[in-house]
C-alpha cells in the first residue's frame, strides 16, 4: 500500500523528528536520496551536465545540496536562483564543490542532461510564476531528464490540484511519505515516475489518501474454498438495459460474470442480448424483488428515463447505484438504507449530484468525492482519470486508483465496472474493498487489453481474468 499525508502532517512529524537530530540532518538525508536517485537516472555522474532550478525555501535548499553531492562526483552543476533569495548553507556548499550560479537560464537548461526542479515543495502555493515557468518549459522541450524535488513545482500537495502552470517532471523523488497530489490527477500526471527516499518520519497510523498494490488486491479478492457452491461464493443482481440501450445490460453482466461471484442474476427488458451473449446468467423480466435472492444488487446502466431505483433501495443487501440510476438520486432515501450503497458517478454524473460545474469536480476531485460520500452516507466511487474510492466516514483514507489508461474513456467500460464492483460486493468484500479492487482490476484490465491502442468496453471485461491472474501470480 502506498500512503500519502497532507501537508500539515509531514510538517508536524518534521518537526518532531527535526527536535531529536542535529540542525540540518533531515535535509542532508533527503539530499543524500535524491542525489542518489539522479545519478541512478544519469548512469554516469562524472561530465553530466545538471541545472538545478532552485526556489526561495527548503525545496531550493534539497536541490543544492543535492547538486554539490553531484558536483564532488564529477558533474558539471549549474544553478538557476528563480527565488529573492535561496538557501544560504546549499549555495555554499554548492560552489565549494565546484558548482556555480548561472546568470542566463536559457543558455543552460537546454544543454542539461538533468534538470533537478527544486522552486517550491510543500511550501508552494498556486502555479508557477512567470519567469519560473518560462525556464521550466524550456525545460520540458530541451532532451534533459526532469527530476521534481518532493513534488513538482505548481502543483498542490494535499489536492491534486493544478492552478495554473506546474513543472511536468520524468520522474518525483519525495520525501519521507507521498503526497496526496502524487496520486491524483491532474497533479499526478505531472509527476512522472515516483520514488520515495525514507528520512526517517513517524507518521500517524491512518493516512489521508492510499493506494493499493497487487498484494494488497491479491489479499482481497475472494477465493472460492472446497465447499464452495454458486450460492455461497454470492449471487449479484444486475438491474441494467432498456430497449433503448441493451448493450449496457450485456457489458454490465460481463463485468459481474467476472467478479467472483457464484451467479449472475439479470432483471430488465434486455434478457435476450444478455443471453445470446451469456447463456450463462440467470435471467427474469422483473421486477427485481421477484427475481429471487441476490447478495448484492447492481442498478443503472443503461436503464433510461424510468430507472425505478427506489425497490432496490428498498433492499437489506448492498446496493451499487451507477449511470442513470443515480440521476433521481435522493440523499435521504440512501442515508435511511440499513445495507451499504456504492455510488459510481464520473465526473458528469458527481456534478450534477453536488450541483455544481464537472470542470469544478475535475479540477478538485479528492474535495468531490468526500463530500459526496459524507452527503449520502456511501462509499463512492468517482471515475476518471484518477478514480477515487471515498467512504461515508470521513476518517477512513480515500483510496487513489493506480492502474487505467486513458483508453479507457470508451463507451460502456463503466458498465463493465459496475457490474465488476457488484460482483465483488455479492462475493462479501466490503464496499470499499470491493470498489478499490474492482477499479484496480478494471484499470488493469484495460491496459492489458489495450498496449497502446484503441480498446472497446468488452475488450476490458474479456482482460479481467488476465488482470485477476497478474495480480494473484
Ligand atoms: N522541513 C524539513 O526538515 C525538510 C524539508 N524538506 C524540503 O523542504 C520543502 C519545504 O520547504 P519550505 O517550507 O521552505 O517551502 P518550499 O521550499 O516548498 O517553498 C516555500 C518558498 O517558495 C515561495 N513560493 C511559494 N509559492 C510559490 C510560487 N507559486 N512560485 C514561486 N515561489 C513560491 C515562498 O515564498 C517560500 O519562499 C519540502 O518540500 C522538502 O523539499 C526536505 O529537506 C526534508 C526536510
Ligand atoms: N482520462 C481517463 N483516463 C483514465 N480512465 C478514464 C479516463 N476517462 C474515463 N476513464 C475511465 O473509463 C470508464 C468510463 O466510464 P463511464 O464514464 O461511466 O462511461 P460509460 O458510461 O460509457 O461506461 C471509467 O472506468 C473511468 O474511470
Ligand atoms: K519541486
Amino acid at each position: 500500500m502506498r500512503s500519502a499525508y497532507r501537508v500539515e502532517t509531514v510538517r508536524a512529524a518534521e518537526a518532531e523528528l527535526m527536535a531529536r537530530l542535529p540542525g540540518g540532518a533531515l535535509m542532508q538525508r533527503a539530499a543524500a536520496g535524491l542525489a542518489a536517485a539522479c545519478a541512478g537516472l544519469l548512469g554516469r555522474v562524472s561530465g553530466a551536465r545538471v541545472v538545478l532550478l532552485v526556489g526561495s525555501g527548503d525545496n531550493g535548499g534539497d536541490a543544492l545540496y543535492a547538486g554539490a553531492r553531484l558536483a564532488r562526483r564529477g558533474a558539471g552543476v549549474s544553478a538557476v536562483l528563480l527565488g529573492s533569495r535561496a538557501h544560504q548553507g546549499g549555495l555554499a556548499a554548492l560552489t565549494t564543490a565546484g558548482g556555480r550560479v548561472a546568470d542566463d537560464p536559457f543558455a543552460v537548461v537546454p544543454r542539461a542532461d538533468l534538470v533537478l526542479d527544486g522552486i517550491t515543495g510543500i511550501g508552494g502555493r498556486g502555479g508557477l510564476r512567470p519567469e519560473a515557468a518560462a525556464v521550466a518549459r524550456a525545460a520540458r522541450s530541451s532532451q534533459a531528464v526532469v527530476v521534481a524535488v518532493d513534488l513538482p513545482s505548481g502543483v498542490d500537495a494535499d489536492t491534486g490540484r493544478v492552478a495554473g502552470e506546474a513543472v511536468r517532471a520524468d520522474a518525483t523523488v519525495t520525501f519521507g511519505t507521498y503526497k496526496p497530489g502524487l496520486l491524483i490527477d491532474p497533479a499526478r500526471e505531472y509527476a512522472g515516475a515516483l520514488r520515495l527516499v525514507d528520512i526517517g518520519l513517524a507518521l500517524p497510523p491512518v493516512p489521508d489518501v492510499e493506494a493499493l498494490q497487487h498484494a494488497d488486491v491479491a489479499r482481497l479478492l475472494p477465493v472460492p474454498a472446497a465447499e464452495s457452491d454458486k450460492y455461497r461464493r454470492g449471487v449479484v443482481g444486475v438491474v441494467a438495459g432498456s430497449a433503448r440501450y441493451p448493450g449496457a445490460a450485456v457489458l454490465a453482466v460481463a463485468g459481474a460474470l467476472r467478479g467472483g461471484a457464484g451467479a449472475v442474476r439479470y432483471v430488465g427488458p434486455a434478457g435476450e442480448a444478455v443471453l445470446a451473449h451469456y447463456p450463462e446468467t440467470l435471467v427474469h423480466g422483473g421486477p427485481p424483488g421477484k427475481a429471487g435472492r441476490v447478495q448484492a444488487w447492481v442498478i443503472g446502466p443503461g436503464l433510461g428515463d424510468t430507472p425505478g431505483v427506489e425497490e432496490v433501495l428498498d433492499s437489506d443487501v448492498p446496493v451499487l447505484v451507477d449511470a442513470d440510476g443515480l440521476r433521481p438520486l435522493d440523499p435521504a432515501a440512501v442515508r435511511a438504507r440499513s445495507a451499504p450503497t456504492v455510488l459510481t458517478p464520473h465526473a458528469g454524473e458527481a456534478a450534477a449530484l453536488l450541483g455544481v460545474a464537472r470542470e469544478e469536480v475535475e479540477a478538485a476531485r479528492l474535495d468531490a468525492v468526500r463530500e459526496l460520500a459524507g452527503r449520502y452516507g456511501a462509499t463512492v466511487l468517482l471515475k476518471g482519470s484518477t478514480t477515487l474510492v471515498a467512504a461515508p466516514d470521513a476518517d477512513v483514507p480515500v483510496r487513489a486508483n493506480p492502474t487505467g489508461t486513458p483508453w479507457l474513456a470508451t463507451a460502456g467500460s463503466g458498465d463493465v465496472l459496475s457490474g465488476l464492483a457488484g460482483s465483488l460486493l455479492a462475493a462479501g468484500l466490503r464496499p470499499r474493498d470491493a470498489a478499490s479492487v474492482a477499479a484496480y482490476l478494471h484499470g488493469l484490465a484495460a491496459r492489458r487489453a489495450s498496449r497502446s491502442a484503441p480498446i472497446a468496453a468488452h475488450d476490458v471485461a474479456s482482460a479481467l481474468p488476465g488482470a485477476w491472474r497478474d495480480v494473484t501470480g
